[in-house]
């Protein structure tokens, strides 16, 4: 009798086989709050909001901030990017997740390491495990990466590679639209926009990385966790997930989680923690996970916008109220990255770590205007 896969190789865990949820991949806690269907009436409370890029620019500017100020996510539609390139963009992460977990095993995550096969870097600070596989690389450089998985190179490896290749190129145009339609909302007007981008360069520098995942079926979706409770680090992410929701957003006052609806063809745009920085809070970044499914696979990709790793965000001069100083102090991604990881084996939270500190506040930068304009 041949010896099942996941006994040939101790460190994957086989899900396909798994009849029970077992003791390393139960999680504590995860009914703590309710969960509410976050798919109703547009402009009911728990619904999630929409924005349409085909809505007439100022609407669309209007929802933008809307959403980023209230919830830190949306859902982004009439964004141009075809349907039929999103269902083959799905078809081929379906693809590589099939592959023998041998093959997906040469191109495990190191540590340290950005890109590769397995946990997301987030699953290193628990002790639990996840019920997902994921893969991250950079598109811009994924067909050296890409070998890793498909060492001959033959077709399955050229289709995954075309199609993410011409996936990055609409998704780094929409990018661009997105964040000048986010510094719009902002109160920019194109003026200060063109002028933000001559300063600051974001959409010029600005790079991506995507991560796959994948979270199989699951004989106890109550017991396991798809991806835990985060907020995304960077400026914003794209979120497509396929036709299985799973993602879900937290909000405040009464505590819920709300379910985000699968809506097919649109996006679930996060916003991030470098971009509550840069706009020194005004747009929060969305803490949110994902949930498992008794009997469907689900599948989503998350296409994450950030600063090179060189570049300090510090909050826009644009979004510091006037007579205020900016909330947080400047910090490069790898910086910031550092900081959360402190804030997570001590339980703070990172962006408060990033806090400006106490004798930059408010009250000094009013009692200095006062001093000045005595
Ligand atoms: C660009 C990135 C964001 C990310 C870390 C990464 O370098 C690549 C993977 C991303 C991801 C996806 C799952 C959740 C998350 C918290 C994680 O552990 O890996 C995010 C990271 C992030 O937003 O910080
Ligand atoms: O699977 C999802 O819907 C969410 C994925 C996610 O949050 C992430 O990759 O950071
Ligand atoms: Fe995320």
């Amino acid at each position: 009798m041949p010896t099942p896969s996941h006994l040939k190789n101790p460190l994957y865990f086989d899900f396909r086989a798994a009849r029970r949820v077992p003791e390393s991949h139960a999680w504590p806690g995860l009914h703590d709050h309710p969960v509410v269907d976050g798919g109703g009436e547009p402009g009911t409370p728990d619904a999630v909001p929409v924005v349409d890029l085909r809505d007439p620019g100022a609407a669309a500017v209007a929802r933008v901030a809307r959403a980023a100020e209230q919830w830190g996510a949306f859902l982004l539609t009439g964004h141009g990017v075809p349907a039929e390139l999103l269902a083959r963009v799905e078809d081929r992460i379906a693809c590589m997740f099939a592959l023998p977990a041998a093959d997906k095993m040469r191109a495990v995550r190191g540590p340290g390491d950005a890109c590769g096969y397995g946990s997301p870097p987030i699953s290193s600070f628990f002790s639990k495990c996840m019920w997902s596989e994921g893969y991250t690389f950079s598109p811009a450089s994924l067909r050296g990466d890409l070998r890793k998985l498909w060492p001959k190179a033959g077709d399955d490896y050229a289709s995954f590679c075309d199609v993410m290749e011409e996936f990055h190129k609409e998704m780094r145009v929409l990018a661009d639209k997105l964040l000048e339609l986010f510094l719009r909302a902002l109160g920019l007007t194109n003026e200060q926009v063109a002028a933000v981008e001559e300063e600051r360069r974001i959409g010029e520098t600005m790079t991506a990385t995507m991560h796959l995942n994948w979270y199989p079926r699951c004989p106890d979706p109550r017991r396991a966790l798809g991806l835990i409770a985060h907020t995304d680090s960077g400026f914003f992410t794209f979120v497509l997930q396929s036709l299985v929701p799973g993602l879900q957003l937290f909000r405040h006052g009464p505590d819920r989680w709300v379910a985000v609806p699968a809506v097919p063809g649109a996006f679930v745009v996060n916003v991030g923690d470098l971009f509550h920085i840069l706009t020194n809070g005004r747009f929060h970044s969305v803490y949110h996970r994902a949930v498992v499914n008794r009997n469907l696979d689900r599948i989503s990709l998350g296409y994450f916008l950030g600063p090179p790793p060189h570049a300090k965000v510090a909050p826009l001069r644009e979004a510091v109220p006037p007579g205020r100083t900016p909330a947080y102090r400047a910090v490069t991604w790898p910086e910031y990255m550092g900081v959360r990881k402190k804030a997570f084996t001590t339980g703070a939270s990172a962006l408060k770590m990033v806090a400006a500190a106490e004798s930059d506040d408010a009250d000094a930068a009013v009692h200095q205007q006062l001093v000045l304009s005595s």
